[in-house]
């Protein structure tokens, strides 16, 4: 088997000209540090999540940059009917891919789906995979996880920190492994303020949280979560809280990296600007209210908006990847992988350029023009929701009953508040991350790997960024394509029109009521017209005088 056989011939090595150092550093053949690529040639890496939003980037970005690289172990579960293969055919499939596949028509013999569930003890990997993996893998990217907010405290746990501590222990058996990257999340620790690059001591023993939960009914979990959780807002921020210090414990072990990102949204630069392939975090807060749908939400309009474009973040996980191989610090190193402190950006702003842009280019068939506003005001935003939300949500749906369809909007509706009610948690506040590390290993990359593995978010240009975050929410999530974007303009126009005459129709309807029921009103209504015939005859005459 190829696999097997590039196992033996490259374990442990990089099939190409370098060598480790004395404290373990890896060294071109003239003693200077190995360029990022160059590390990665020949090396075998394990990637869990790969199916994922940010999986697939790492996945597209080391085939494209580090061409070299020996082969991807991905472990790969079965889903919705679907094998392993199929699954990872389909995704190389995606557009995403569409470089890779110019520059190397056959990137896809790199890489090898191994099957594995990783909620399952030994992660359901076959005793022949465990041999390949242990035999040959030199790093590995570990960055599946659930990251739903309304997750039962018992299945995160399962596979936020106990799959978590399974791939530590498999790593452990690795015989070539060089470095242990793992995803975490900047709000780990957000109930905190100021957030520094530490591993903080975690909010219960995991071990001691794990025994006891074994044992218990789901429905008593679910009544103590919210106890258990503390501060923090849900079981996903809680559990990448307990996987840090899953994994520290291990770091006497492994050379181990953690990567902290904030709030993941689309590409930055690469592949291309603007990829995007979910509606997690903000993005369908963004098609919601590029749909016009979403009027309202709880936001504070001065609090910073952490977003980091994706492509960020693998650039900066490959390079943590790269220099905890080559340095193999003692301790495992944190990277904030934040924007706040460098080049900060609000929601208010957000808000803005967001609804601009939705604008200029905008969704197919939305509900309504698209107009949101943010407030960090209650009961303003109750009212709003009422007034903007249910109020159109019921009149649509009675238009659907009498037409013979099925009422959907109230329940689109309610989906959208149980969404944005777990998100507001992030948008009402901000936070400080420290992000010293990221800067450390920014020093530490030569002029061309700055360039080909750019973190350096001092250079994001944010208006551009949002608009091509918008485009790219439309173009691949939604699938709507750009030439449609006159007849979704014309749609607009349509929607404003049915809006003024209704508006209008319904302040007749309101002052006729009003004048039939009041003297004082007609006596208004009056003075009013009479005025405006009064100011008619004088602008006529003043303009026949003037000729
Ligand atoms: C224009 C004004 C803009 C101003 C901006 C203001 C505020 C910004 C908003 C948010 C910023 C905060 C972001 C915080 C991120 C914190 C950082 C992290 O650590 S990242 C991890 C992020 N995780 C998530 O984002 C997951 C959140 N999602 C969930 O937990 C769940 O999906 C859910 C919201 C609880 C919904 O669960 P449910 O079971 O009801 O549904 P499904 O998940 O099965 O999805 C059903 C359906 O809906 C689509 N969907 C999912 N999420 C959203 C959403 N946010 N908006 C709209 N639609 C959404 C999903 O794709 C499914 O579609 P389909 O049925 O077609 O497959
Ligand atoms: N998105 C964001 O904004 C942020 C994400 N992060 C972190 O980044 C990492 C990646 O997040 P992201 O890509 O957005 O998440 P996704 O939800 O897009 O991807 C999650 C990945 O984990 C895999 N996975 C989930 N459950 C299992 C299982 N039981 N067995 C095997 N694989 C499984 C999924 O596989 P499958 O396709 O089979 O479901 C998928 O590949 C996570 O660790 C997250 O905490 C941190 C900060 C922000």
């Amino acid at each position: 088997m190829c696999y097997l056989r590039s196992c033996i011939v490259k374990a442990g090595g990089t099939g190409r000209a370098t060598q480790m150092g004395k404290t373990g550093e890896e060294t071109g053949a003239d003693g200077s540090m190995v360029s990022i690529a160059d590390y990665y040639a020949g090396k075998n890496v394990l990637i869990t999540g790969a199916t994922g939003f940010m999986g697939k980037v790492l996945v597209e970005k080391l085939l494209r940059s580090c061409p070299e690289v020996q082969t991807l172990y991905l472990l790969v579960r079965p889903k919705a009917g679907q094998s392993m293969h199929e699954r990872v055919s389909d995704m190389m499939k995606c557009k995403l891919f569409d470089r890779v596949r110019e520059d190397n028509p056959d990137f896809h013999q790199k890489i090898v789906p191994i099957s594995s569930e990783l909620t399952q003890p030994a992660l359901a990997i076959s005793p022949e995979d465990v041999e390949r993996l242990t035999s040959c893998v030199n790093i590995i990217f570990h960055c599946a996880a659930t990251i739903r907010f309304d997750e039962p405290l018992k299945h995160a746990l399962q596979l936020n920190v106990m799959a978590t501590q399974q791939l530590l222990n498999l790593a452990q058996q690795m015989h070539h492994l060089q470095a242990f990257i793992h995803i975490s999340t900047a709000y780990a620790n957000c109930n905190r303020r100021h957030i520094d690059e530490i591993i903080y001591p975690p909010p219960v023993e995991p071990k001691k949280l794990i025994d006891s939960l074994e044992w218990m009914e789901d429905s008593i979990v679910r009544d103590i979560t919210p106890r258990l959780i503390g501060d923090r807002p849900n079981t996903y921020t809680y559990t990448k809280a307990l996987a840090e210090c899953v994994v520290q414990r291990e770091s006497s072990k492994l050379s181990i990296g953690i990567i902290r990102p904030s709030i993941v949204g689309a590409s930055w630069q690469e592949p291309f600007p603007g990829w995007i392939d979910n509606f997690n975090g903000p993005s369908g807060v963004f098609i919601a209210a590029g749909k016009g749908i979403l009027r309202t939400m709880r936001a504070n309009n001065d609090a910073v908006a952490d977003l980091i474009p994706v492509d960020v973040v693998i650039n900066l996980t490959l390079a943590a990847g790269w220099y905890t191989a080559v340095h193999r610090p003692k301790a495992a190193l944190v990277y904030n992988c934040t924007t706040g402190g460098i080049n900060p950006f609000h929601w208010g702003e957000i808000e803005h350029h967001v609804m601009s842009s939705f604008k200029r280019n905008p969704l197919e068939q939305a509900f309504r023009r698209p107009n949101a506003n943010i407030t960090s005001n209650y009961l303003m935003n109750q009212y709003w929701i009422l007034v903007s939300h249910k109020f159109p949500a019921l009149i649509y749906d009675l238009y659907l009953r009498l037409s013979g369809q099925k009422p959907q909007m109230m329940r689109i509706f309610n989906r959208l508040h149980k969404a944005i009610g777990l998100l507001e948690y992030f948008s009402s506040q901000d936070w400080e991350w420290n992000s010293e590390n990221m800067n450390m290993l920014m020093s530490h990359l030569s002029p061309e790997d700055r360039k080909t593995f750019n973190f350096d978010v001092r250079q994001l240009n944010w208006p551009e960024y949002i608009e091509n975050y918008c485009i790219g929410t439309k173009k691949y999530v939604l699938n709507e394509d750009m030439s449609d974007i006159p007849a979704a303009k014309q749609h607009l126009r349509k929607l404003r029109n049915i809006r003024y005459t209704f508006n209008t129709l319904l302040l007749v309807f309101i002052w006729r009521v009003f004048i039939a029921r009041s003297q004082m009103a007609r006596n208004i209504w009056y003075f009013v017209v009479s005025l405006c015939f009064k100011f008619l005859s004088y602008f006529r005459a003043s303009s026949t005088l003037t000729n």
